[in-house]
């Protein structure tokens, strides 16, 4: 079965990330047992795509991050969106991706990873950007991740209560009620 474009498993069994996936690729998602997939970028999903979500009963959030580049920036609100979804087992095992699962995808692991594990973490969750971002890593995003405030981070993930709702895809403005 293929693989998606820069593939890894952040959790193995609970979190996974890639960049976006091809028709082609959905065969081994169905093998991840996948209950949400969260999708970083506005790209519509094609028919193959929504067709499968359906099939296999995965719940699709789409919260667009922008680019850290140029004078763009993510905020810390949005960072903080993408991590509650990611923290909430109950969305598990769960497919983060973007387009390359480079830069948005690996701004999103690597403050995740500094929010469950503390920021004594965040050389090694540079590292992990680092690894799939390569020769395209953005000091832009070294520069989020460095400065990913995990404190800050933690009171506004309380405040963001949230209940998965079954296969359907809900996009950030559906989260602005929350
Ligand atoms: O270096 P640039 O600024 O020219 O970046 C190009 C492109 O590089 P390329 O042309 O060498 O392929 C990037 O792809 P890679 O660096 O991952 O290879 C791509 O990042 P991407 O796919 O979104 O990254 P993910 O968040 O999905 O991981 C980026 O899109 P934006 O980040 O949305 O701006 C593009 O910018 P533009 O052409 O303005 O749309």
């Amino acid at each position: 079965m293929a693989v998606p474009p820069n593939y890894g498993a952040v959790v193995p069994g609970n979190i996974y990330r890639s960049g976006f996936p091809g028709a082609e690729h959905l065969d081994f998602l169905k093998s991840l047992k996948l209950k949400t997939i969260i999708t970083l970028v506005d790209t519509v999903y094609p028919e193959s795509h929504t067709k499968f979500l359906g099939e296999n009963g995965i719940t699709h959030i789409r919260v667009v991050l922008p680019a850290n580049k140029d004078l763009v920036e993510m905020t810390l609100e949005q960072m903080c969106k993408v991590i509650s979804y990611i923290n909430t087992p109950s969305n598990w095992p769960l497919l983060i991706h973007c387009n390359k699962g480079k830069h948005r995808t690996g701004c999103a692991v690597a403050c995740y990873q500094q929010y469950v594990n503390g920021k004594k973490t965040v050389d090694c969750s540079l590292e992990e950007y680092t690894t799939y971002a390569g020769k395209k890593a953005r000091k832009m995003d070294e520069m989020f991740i460095e400065g990913f405030d995990v404190f800050a981070a933690s009171g506004l993930i309380l405040g963001m209560s949230y209940q998965p709702l079954g296969g359907t895809e809900f996009s950030l403005c559906a989260m602005e009620d929350f």
